[in-house]
């Protein structure tokens, strides 16, 4: 008898399913795209609906997959999720309103705000800063700016959460994804009472809360029937992407780190100590590993740079695109690109500056580009790496997933950018991976995550810091990081002629 898991992963540009065996290959996927709507600039919304009718629809494909073996079965499924995105849910559990998503910015009043009530608190509390991304200013927005929405809302979740609920018509938030919220008590992993009194919301908006690899019912009969997998098929509650593209990358103890390049771009590392203080330079949350945390800085625009600049030089594919970038050397003929291109996060928390090209000669070719977006959103990864160095953590080498590991010669940019050898994986699958391990682990396949993650994860080449490269890029990074302070103004100047625009 074959027996399977499914790894859901609710991606911001589409849903991806695998069908994942015992040995942690893939035996099928399946993937399914939805819109997302920018009604105005910063603002970043999507129809829960049609995650829900995506995932369904990629989970028929999936169990109709060919040439899976006779009596096969599925054991388990679990989820991973685009963090952070607020869906508001009335007494019926429909959405009042569309989700508000990780990468709108319409909340830098509300964060302020959360700032001036809370003080020092909310570090002490949450572990993070206030952020426009995060859950919790985008509660406050809606309260205060469509208060009859507000009036009607009995609960809210995040994304996978909604998928979820939807399929087993049970609620429940797991607490690596609770961390993104602002409203979670991070060490202590419980709801933050102090937080909540302090803005005025009550204890019943926040659902219940669950470990990742808890499992939290099973898929309705209904559904079970429609996309051709069998009822009692029990669902494990699942993780933040970020957590997930970590358990699928085997980053599951001290002194292991990622660099994940999807729409943001993360760079993250496994903290086994809940007292690790970064002073909230970067975020802090619970890991899918019962018990466990991690940290990360976030590139707004890393992956959605490059599909920008994929768009605006003709949609060719990236082979195309980026053919030739690996024989530039590094510095791109004296160009520099700053991926601001939504904002950005970290180090500077900053909604309103926007990317540039600087440098610019008349002998530039599409190359010298292409490898100057490379660089600029590993310039940017590279903060956060400078974050850690500055606070004496040591991290030794990477683990590359997301599109940035897709090209060769980005995976090598990286390592000699960071100083640092960089692993790729085998057949990398992203956060799908991690997802399936959730319910590989939920479903007793294995005691924990760490030894499922010796059978499924396979990593591959490793990518050694040349020392002329890595040199070069030490020499640059000075010059890298002056644009942001240089450019500041002169976006802030811009913003009002940015207001007409037809969002990308
Ligand atoms: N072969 C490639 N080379 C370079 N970049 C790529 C390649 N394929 C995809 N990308 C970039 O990586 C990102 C893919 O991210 P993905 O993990 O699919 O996104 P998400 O989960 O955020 O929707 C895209 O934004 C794209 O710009
Ligand atoms: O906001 C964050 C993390 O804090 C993002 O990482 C989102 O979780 C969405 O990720 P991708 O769509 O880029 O995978």
């Amino acid at each position: 008898m074959s027996e399977f898991v499914i790894g859901i992963d609710l991606g911001t540009s589409a849903v991806k399913v695998l069908l994942v065996g015992r040995d942690g290959r893939i035996a099928a996927e399946a993937s399914r795209e939805y819109p997302l709507s920018s009604p105005r600039p910063g603002w970043s919304e999507q129809r829960p609906e049609d995650w829900v009718e995506a995932t369904l629809a990629a989970l028929g494909e999936l169990s109709a997959a060919p040439g899976l073996p006779q009596g096969w079965t599925v054991e388990g499924m679990s989820f991973s999720g685009q963090m952070h995105g607020l869906v508001l849910l009335g007494d019926d559990l429909k959405p009042l309103r569309p989700a508000i998503l990780w990468n709108d910015t319409r909340t830098t009043a509300q964060c302020r705000e959360i700032e001036r009530i809370l003080g020092t608190r909310l570090h002490d509390i949450t572990r993070n800063p206030a952020l426009e991304g995060f859950t919790l200013p985008k509660l406050l927005w809606v309260r205060e700016q469509e208060p009859e929405t507000f009036a009607q809302a009995r609960v809210f979740v995040l994304p996978k959460d909604y998928v979820r609920l939807r399929l087993t018509g049970e609620l429940h938030m797991d607490l690596s994804d609770a961390a993104g919220t602002l409203l979670l008590d991070v060490p202590n992993r419980r709801w933050s009472s102090e937080v909540l009194q302090a803005l005025d919301l009550g204890a019943e908006l926040c659902p219940p809360l669950v470990e990742s690899t808890g499992q939290t019912g099973t898929l309705l009969p209904e559904l079970a029937e429609r996309t051709g997998l069998s009822g009692q098929l029990r669902v494990y509650a699942g993780g933040a992407d970020n957590a997930c593209g970590a358990i699928g990358a085997g980053i599951l103890q001290e002194g292991e780190a990622l660099c994940s390049i999807g729409t943001s771009g993360v760079l993250l590392s496994y903290e086994g100590e809940q007292d690790r203080d970064y002073g909230g330079r970067v975020h802090f949350f619970n890991h899918g590993a019962p018990g466990a945390f991690y940290s990360m800085g976030v590139t707004l625009g890393a992956g959605y740079s490059m599909s920008w600049f994929k768009r605006v030089m003709g949609g060719a594919d990236y082979s195309e695109l980026l053919d030739g970038a690996g024989d530039v050397p590094p510095g791109s003929g004296g160009l520099l690109f700053a991926p601001y291109l939504a904002g950005e996060r970290t180090p500077y928390a900053d909604a309103d500056i926007r990317g540039s090209f600087i440098g610019l000669d008349g002998s530039h070719r599409r190359e010298h580009l292409a490898r100057a977006v490379m660089e600029g959103i590993t310039f940017s990864l590279n903060d956060t790496l400078t974050i850690y160095r500055e606070a004496g953590r040591d991290i030794r080498s990477i683990v590359s997933i997301g599109g940035g590991a897709k090209n060769p010669d980005w995976l090598q940019i990286q390592a000699d950018l960071f100083g640092l050898p960089v692993t790729a994986l085998e057949n990398e699958q992203g956060p799908g991976l991690g997802a399936a391990m959730l319910a590989a682990a939920g479903s007793g396949w294995f005691p924990d995550l760490a030894s499922c993650a010796a059978a499924f994860v396979r990593r591959g080449r490793t990518y050694e810091p040349r020392p002329e490269a890595a040199a070069s890029y030490r020499e640059l990074y000075p010059l890298y990081r002056q644009v942001y302070e240089a450019t500041r103004s002169l976006s802030a100047g811009l913003g009002r002629f940015r207001a007409g625009l037809a969002q990308g």
